[in-house]
Formats: C-alpha cells, sequence, structure tokens
C-alpha cells in the first residue's frame, strides 16, 4: 500500500517542527520500511518554505523569533498527498517491470533505468551547486536534483517498485547504489564533480581509481533505508544565504537528528554525527552529549566501522578545536587527518579534499601561528615539541598522499606558509627533532617506492618527538645544516 494512507492525517496541516518530527518519528517506527519518497517530500516542503521566503535570522547569531516572522509554515496533506502520487506514477508509469524479469531482486539494468527517468527529467541546464536541491520537493517542483540527490532519488525510486535490495551507498565526496541478493552489486547512478562524463550505471571502479579518497579504499557507508532516512535529514539545508542560516530548519534538522540518534541510525554513519556535532556546537540540546563527544563518536565510527579511511570526521574535530581555540589538540586532529590519507593516491576526483586540506595548511594553521605568536601565551604551541610534531605528521601525511599519485599535490603555494610555520617554532623546540630511521628505510629509499597498489602495512613511520635535551640526531640523509641554515636565514626575514 502507497505509504500515504497510513500517514497520520491528523497531523495536517503541519504548521509547526513538532508535528513534523512526530511524522517522521511515526514513519521510522511503523512496522514497515519508511517511505523515503514521503519523507524526502516533507522534509524539502519544510526547508523550502521556511528557507525561500523567509526573512533570515543571522547566521552567527539565531535569535528565537518572538512573532511568527521565522517560524511560520503550512503544509496542506492534500500538497504532499499530489506530489507524492505525482512521483509514484513518474516512477511506474516509465518502468515496464515486465521487461527487468521476474527477480525480486533489481537488477543493473533496472537500477540504470531508474536512474535514466530521474536524469532525463531534470531541468537542461541549473547551478548543480546551489543549496535546497537535495529532496524530491525540488524534483517534483523544479525538476532540480544535486549529485547527492539523484542517488537518494533513484533509492526512492526503487523502493515504489518494490526493490528493497537498492540502497544508498555513501563516500565523503561521492554517492552510488548497491543491490542483488546479498547487496553485492554496485552502480553508479549520478555524476561527480564539474566536467566529468558520468559513469551511471557502471560498477564502482576496481581500477586504480578506487585508491583515490572519492571511494574511501572500498568503506562507503552502506546504507539501510533507516540510514537513508538519516542520509536525507543530514542533508537538510538551513543556509539562507552564505552569512545567514534559518534557525527553525536547524532546529527542525537537529530533533529530527536527535531522533534518529536515539534509535541508534546514526552509529555507522561519521558525517551525521559530525553534522549533528556541528548544529550541537551552535545550539546545544540540554541533556544531550557535548558536541565534542558527538566528534568524537564520529571518529570512533571511522575507526571501528571502516578501518579509519575516512577523513572528515578529523576535519569536523579539527575544525571544532580550532573554533574554540584549542590549537594543540586541533593540530593533532588534522595530523590524524593526514595520517588517513597516505593510504590514498591523490587523483582529480579528490578536489574538495584537496581544498580542506589547503584550506587547513593555507588558512587555518598560518592563523594558529599568528593567534600563539602575539599573545603571552604560557603553554605556547611554539614551544611544545608534540604541536611541532603534529605539524610535521600532517605534512607528512600530505606528502605520502602526493607519492604514488599521477596528479601532484603539493606545489610553492603550499611552501611558504609551511615555512614560515615551521619557522616560528622555537629553535629549542626544532633541535629536539630525533627522526628514527628505521633500518629499512635506506634500502626502501634506494629501491623504486613500494607501490600503494600493493597492500601497505600500517602507516609510515613519520619518526617521532621526544622531549630530549640531547642535539638532534637528524638522520644521515637529513642535510642538517642547510635545513637548519635555511630555517634560521627565514625566520630572521619574518
Ligand atoms: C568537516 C567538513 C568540511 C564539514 N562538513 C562536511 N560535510 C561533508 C559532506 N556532508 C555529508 N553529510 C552527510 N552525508 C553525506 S553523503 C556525502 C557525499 C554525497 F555525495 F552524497 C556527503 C555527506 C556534510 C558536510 S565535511
Amino acid at each position: 500500500m502507497a505509504g500515504l494512507e497510513r500517514v497520520n492525517r491528523e497531523l495536517f496541516p503541519l504548521r509547526d517542527i513538532s508535528s513534523v518530527v512526530q511524522l517522521f518519528t511515526d514513519e521510522v517506527e511503523k512496522s514497515s520500511e519508511p517511505d523515503l519518497a514521503l519523507l524526502s517530500i516533507v522534509g524539502g516542503a519544510v526547508e523550502n518554505s521556511l528557507t525561500c521566503h523567509r526573512s533570515p535570522v543571522m547566521k552567527d547569531a539565531p535569535v528565537e523569533t518572538d512573532d511568527d516572522s521565522g517560524g511560520e509554515f503550512e503544509i496542506e496533506y492534500h500538497i504532499v498527498d499530489a506530489l507524492y502520487s505525482q512521483f509514484r506514477s513518474i516512477i511506474l508509469g516509465s518502468v515496464d517491470l515486465s521487461a527487468y524479469g521476474d527477480s525480486k531482486y533489481a537488477t543493473r539494468e533496472l537500477v540504470k533505468k531508474v536512474s535514466d527517468v530521474i536524469w532525463n527529467s531534470l531541468s537542461r541546464s541549473y547551478y548543480k551547486d546551489r543549496a535546497h536541491l537535495q529532496s524530491i520537493y525540488s524534483y517534483l517542483t523544479g525538476n532540480k536534483l544535486d549529485c547527492f540527490g539523484v542517488a537518494l532519488a533513484v533509492v526512492a525510486g526503487c523502493q515504489v517498485l518494490g526493490f528493497n535490495d537498492v540502497h544508498l551507498a555513501l563516500s565523503e565526496d561521492h554517492a552510488w547504489v548497491v543491490f542483488g541478493e546479498n547487496g553485492g552489486e554496485t552502480a553508479e547512478v549520478t555524476w561527480h564533480g564539474k566536467g566529468n562524463e558520468d559513469k551511471r550505471g557502471q560498477p564502482i571502479g576496481t581500477s586504480v581509481g578506487s585508491l583515490s579518497w572519492l571511494y574511501v579504499n572500498g568503506q562507503p557507508v552502506i546504507c539501510d533505508r533507516y540510514m537513508e532516512v538519516t542520509a536525507l535529514v543530514s542533508s537538510i539545508n538551513p543556509s539562507f544565504n552564505m552569512t545567514t542560516d534559518i534557525k527553525e530548519v536547524a532546529d527542525f534538522q537537529q530533533q529530527l537528528m536527535w531522533m534518529l540518534y536515539d534509535r541508534g541510525y546514526l552509529q555507522r554513519y561519521p558525517m551525521a554525527l559530525g553534522n549533528l556535532g556541528d548544529l550541537e556546537e551552535i545550539n546545544p540540546t540540554s541533556g544531550r552529549p557535548h558536541c565534542s563527544d558527538l566528534f568524537s563518536q564520529a571518529v570512533d565510527a571511522s575507526r571501528k566501522f571502516y578501518n579509519n579511511q575516512h577523513v572528515y570526521p578529523y576535519t569536523y574535530q579539527g575544525g571544532y578545536y580550532f573554533r574554540q581555540k584549542m590549537y594543540k589538540e586541533a593540530l593533532g586532529s588534522w595530523a590524524n587527518a593526514a595520517d588517513v590519507l597516505r593510504e590514498y593516491n591523490y587523483s582529480r576526483d579528490d578536489e574538495e579534499l584537496y581544498k580542506e586540506l589547503m584550506d587547513i595548511a593555507n588558512e587555518l594553521i598560518p592563523h594558529v601561528m599568528k593567534a600563539v605568536g602575539s599573545g603571552i601565551d604560557a603553554h605556547s604551541i611554539l614551544k611544545d615539541p608534540e604541536c611541532f610534531a603534529h605539524l610535521l605528521r600532517l605534512y607528512d601525511g600530505i606528502c605520502q598522499w602526493e607519492e604514488g599519485s599521477v596528479t601532484p599535490v603539493l606545489h610553492i603555494g603550499w611552501a611558504k606558509p609551511l615555512v614560515n610555520t615551521i619557522a616560528k617554532f622555537d629553535a629549542s623546540v626544532r633541535a629536539q627533532l630525533v627522526i628514527d630511521l628505521q633500518d629499512d628505510l635506506d634500502e626502501e629509499h634506494s629501491s623504486e617506492k613500494e607501490d600503494k597498489n600493493s597492500s601497505r602495512s600500517g602507516t609510515a613511520d613519520s619518526g617521532n618527538m621526544e622531549k630530549t635535551e640531547e642535539p638532534s640526531k637528524v638522520g644521515d640523509n637529513l642535510n642538517n645544516n642547510n635545513y637548519t641554515k635555511a630555517l634560521e636565514s627565514d625566520s630572521a626575514q619574518s
């Protein structure tokens, strides 16, 4: 039976957040699976009505709107019913099931056909990165979807057709689907990035491209229906413009996320835990875990379920520490992010992550150096060998990301902030640098650089920092004098 008959009509018209939260709660608690199309339409309608005709509140100081200017919306049952029926008839009307055999499991051809139905009904040209294009509401009312939205719509379309084996697979910057008897098949269903030919219908590459971060080394978040609801809630976007959020939408999203969190649907979803952490940092919910706990839970989830192959949990956490001026902890998180990178080869598909690391290395860390350099900073970063070690581990990780990659990562734009940053550290801290050059390291340097395609054992040794007073025993192959001279001359200039 189509989902709508069962929805509690007394909740309509939806006029406040609690009634929408109730509708989502009813959907995830009912005996059969939650209806993705219904929830994506309702969530999109709320987001759209609050962000597209609203008097905004400032992003950094969302205030309670005493009058009802900020929080009003009214979503009629007949509107949702009409949109829901429209989506069902688009899908059911375009896919002749008899052409796809009588298997209860989806086939690649069926998945590709549903992807084509969505794909071919999108507007010819629109700004793909715009906000609020992630929901089936956007698809039905504007024929526009972003990359994630297409993938979600395909999964929702397969649910309408009764193929409950088709599920969303999520990396940190891409989405695709898994399907088949034991979910062992994969298929691209949407595009990625700009100017890349889409690979819709193809299985996820096992070629060298799959060593790129884009496919997280075979560690994507594989969703069940409940995690797909979490993904659509996580993709709710409270932005009104670049500097302003609509507080009601953030509250709406936050309450839904806690409802899903309480049922365990964020447990294996690091980015959703990170998103909830961001929401809690801005507007803490009393009686709930502190945002720093959520960022830690995201890190733990990546380590526990995804072999620590996800980078974003550490950048969520590092961003939080940075905003709290906890600079040593921030450097530690960013170094941990770089440790994940070592396993990857950088490819042109990894643009988003490259921008994230550029921002950390060339904007945030120089800001940290300025912030601690000027102030009287008792436990100053610049005198702390562990901070220096974090910094070197960060850069070493980025260098190792580049090693073995067809596309270079670092360029002079990286080197200047790096040298300035290193030079800011106390000479006494730098002199403590002890790099353990394992015996085989020399052999490794002499033989061909180990190919990342072979299984790597652990992360490369990035040396360790000891708080020793002896002069540094820097390894033979580091040209100690020139290195120190370069730093001293540079620090003399800066
Ligand atoms: C630490 C950051 C820079 C802050 N926000 C970050 N996000 C990363 C991407 N976000 C996400 N949050 C929940 N689920 C997903 S699935 C996905 C890939 C897309 F193609 F489907 C992205 C993403 C949310 C925001 S990473």
